[in-house]
């Protein structure tokens, strides 16, 4: 967030995803009153950078959502799409606490949640500047990491007359990508915030990701089997595409049915079709000879439960796409109960699976799965491809920061894990001789009228992180309360049995008073 005194504005408003205790930091209020907020400016759509935004709208947020038109044009398909997640992972909880008396839980925000925060998004083109509040003006440069992705280069007025130059790299992109351009290189920043996921490794090279892919396909057209490829829905399964439409072009593969399998791939695919004037080189030459990068003989869309369910019966010669990308929830699913137990089977990894993730579990080489209740024999053969990463790489993030003509006065490494994040700072030192800082989450930093910075000491934080475990188990207490509220308003009790429930969280909440009372500082 950034405060301009005058203004309050966020830079991306994501989702945290991973593992149980992230995702319940999305239950916590924001940090701030959203009301107070006046604008949003979005890097781009992926969920761990928009998610939250239909939550800020119902919270109070009032402000424009400013971010590229092919973001605008993603969001539109994915917020709507992530409320109906939330919807039906509140759903299933609630079937299992009716039936153990338990009151309801509500989603984080719904489908109509996300789609009423729409009217608030406001295109603008890329390299254009626009002021977002009085005083803060924007450029959108494209970043490369999927379609519509900026880094935003920020200029804030100063009452000196001066402007603070901030640049937040967003994800960047990896140069090894296809469709989308490769990162615009910035002259110039005082302060940087680079991201940091790959901060520490090299991917592998793209040539490489073809070729393999390429001998997987090969494989099942001389021995019989399917291909499971479970992949994020935007953006990775579009380069899949591009990727099989290249290897059937230059005669590397034999045409055979592929199956898109997820309605969100299918509509973002959509979306990557009407946003065409921003593709790479290599794809408008595509679009200029006559040919659709995103389209070859034996390509289908299947968009119904029914279809999906007819794939069941398809056992061999075909790849079927699908999502979720970390096979965490989705129809990739039943694909991959269908075919785990298939000697034949290639399941192909192409995307980062999480700690704690199915797909995590099958690359690490569990030996059996559960999915859907079942116990499934791992028989298929397991293939990572790492290649296709959308993010740079520790190379490709330093060349993008050696493309700064001016010295920045500070980096500020961010969104990654935090001893990537350290470790990348070091590599930056190292490498290029810059300054950086990590900062801490709810850090507060301060630039002055000559664009000078501090930082709050950790006392005088308006909002001192807490520690991890304790924001969990304090994230899991006011889930418990509402839970008590719910069940008090939705039974009558006796007099007795007020008294019983009064007396027992007044023991709490004394228990809990004394604790805090003697924590030593
Ligand atoms: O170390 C990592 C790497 C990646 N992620 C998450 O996965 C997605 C996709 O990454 P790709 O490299 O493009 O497959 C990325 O945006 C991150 O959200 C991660 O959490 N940790």
């Amino acid at each position: 967030m950034l405060d301009t005194s005058t203004h309050k504005l966020i830079i991306d408003c994501g989702m945290f995803q991973g593992s149980k205790e992230l995702n319940q930091w999305n239950e916590q209020d924001f940090a701030f009153d959203p009301q107070d907020i006046s604008a949003v400016v979005l890097t781009h759509a992926h969920i761990d950078h928009s998610g939250l935004v239909p939550k800020l709208c119902k919270e109070g947020f009032k402000g424009r959502i400013f971010a590229t038109h092919s973001t605008v044009d993603l969001c539109s398909i994915m917020l709507p799409d992530s409320g109906h997640i939330q919807e039906a992972e509140a759903e299933w909880y609630n079937r299992k606490r009716r039936r153990r008396g338990r009151a309801l839980m509500k989603p984080l925000y719904t489908k109509e949640d996300a789609r009423r925060c729409l009217s608030q998004f406001k295109g603008i083109p890329y390299d254009k500047i626009t002021e977002v509040v009085p005083g803060v003006t924007v450029r959108m440069r494209d970043a490369g990491h999927i379609l519509g992705s900026a880094i935003v280069e920020m200029w804030v007025s100063q009452p000196n007359g001066n402007a603070i130059k901030l640049v937040f790299s967003g994800d960047l992109g990896s140069k090894k990508q296809a469709i989308v351009k490769d990162p615009t290189f910035i002259d110039e920043a005082d302060y940087i915030f680079i991201e940091s996921t790959y901060g520490d490794r090299l991917h592998e090279e793209r040539v490489d990701r073809g070729e393999i892919l390429g001998g997987i396909v090969r494989t099942i057209q001389k021995q019989g089997g399917n291909i499971i490829i479970p992949s994020f829905s935007v953006g990775r399964t579009q380069e899949i595409i591009y990727e099989l439409s290249e290897l059937l072009h230059k005669g590397k593969i034999q045409p055979l049915p592929v199956f898109i399998d997820s309605p969100l791939a299918v509509e973002a695919t959509r979306v990557f079709r009407r946003n065409q004037e921003v593709f790479d080189e290599e794809s408008q030459q595509y679009l200029q000879a006559g040919m659709d990068p995103l389209s070859f003989p034996g390509l289908q869309f299947v968009e119904t439960v029914e279809e999906s369910q007819r794939l069941n019966r398809v056992i061999s010669g075909s790849i079927i796409i699908s999502s979720s990308g970390m096979c965490e929830a989705g129809r990739i699913k039943h694909h991959l109960k269908h075919h785990l137990w298939r000697p034949k089977s290639h399941i192909v990894f192409v995307g980062y699976q999480a700690q704690g993730t199915l797909g995590r579990r099958i690359i690490d080489g569990a030996k059996r799965v559960r999915i859907f209740g079942e116990d499934i024999k791992i028989a298929a053969q397991i293939h990572n491809i790492e290649g296709f990463s959308a993010h740079a790489d520790r190379d490709g993030l330093l060349e993008w920061l050696s493309g700064f003509v001016r010295k920045p006065k500070k980096v500020f490494i961010v969104h990654g894990e935090e001893a990537v994040s350290l470790k990348f700072a070091e590599i930056i030192g190292e490498s290029l001789g810059l300054d950086t800082y990590v900062p801490r989450r709810f850090e507060t930093i301060i630039f002055d009228d000559a664009a000078e910075m501090t930082t709050l000491p950790q006392e005088e934080t308006e909002h001192l992180p807490l520690p991890d475990a304790l924001e969990t188990a304090l994230a899991a207490l006011s889930k418990a309360s509402l839970e008590i509220q719910e069940h008090v308003k939705q039974q009558a009790l006796s007099p007795v049995q007020k008294q019983e429930v009064l007396e027992r969280l007044a023991a709490c909440i004394e228990a809990l008073d004394q604790s805090v009372q003697d924590c030593e500082i």
